[in-house]
């Protein structure tokens, strides 16, 4: 997948130059950042809708509509695929380092509450915490 919105994100680049006229890529550039996200969030408000109808090849096309216009907006905003994937990762490194900690690890608070007890284990909260600090 990330190589087929590599290509998109390359063809989006390729068609922010072109005539507004005839490239609805360049038209969105023209027409800036705000009518990106209008659109964006248009997609997916079609994704959600087709999805709770079940509609699963709705679902498909609209998915493809929203990975376009989020790639419009990445070139907008300056971002690339790569920049995503390599957060991806990250996530995906920081997730399996959390769930290879031994319980042992986990610094829970010595009273032991029900309520105390119940809540999830500090690493996870510090793993997430660790996630949104870097
Ligand atoms: N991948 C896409 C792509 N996916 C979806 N779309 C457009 O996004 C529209 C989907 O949004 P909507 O459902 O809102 O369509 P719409 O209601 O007609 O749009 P509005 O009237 O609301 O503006 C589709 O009608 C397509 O025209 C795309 N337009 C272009 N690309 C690619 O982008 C590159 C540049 O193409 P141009 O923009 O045509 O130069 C090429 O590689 C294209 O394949």
């Amino acid at each position: 997948m990330s190589d087929s919105l590599e290509r998109l994100y390359l063809a989006v680049l390729a068609a922010r130059d072109l005539d507004p006229a005839t490239s609805r890529t360049a038209r969105l550039f023209q027409r800036g950042p705000s009518k990106m996200a209008k659109k964006l969030a248009e997609e997916a408000i079609e994704v959600v809708i087709d999805a709770v109808n079940g509609d699963t090849d709705a679902v498909v096309r609209e998915s493809a509509d929203l990975l376009y216009n989020l790639t419009v907006l990445w070139a907008s905003a300056g971002v690339r695929p790569e920049d995503v994937w390599r957060e991806m990762t990250r996530r995906e490194d920081m997730l399996g380092i959390a769930e290879k900690l031994p319980k042992s690890s986990m610094k829970l608070p010595k009273v032991a509450s029900p309520r105390v007890a119940a809540r999830r284990p500090i690493v996870a909260l510090e793993g997430r915490a660790a996630r949104k600090r870097h």
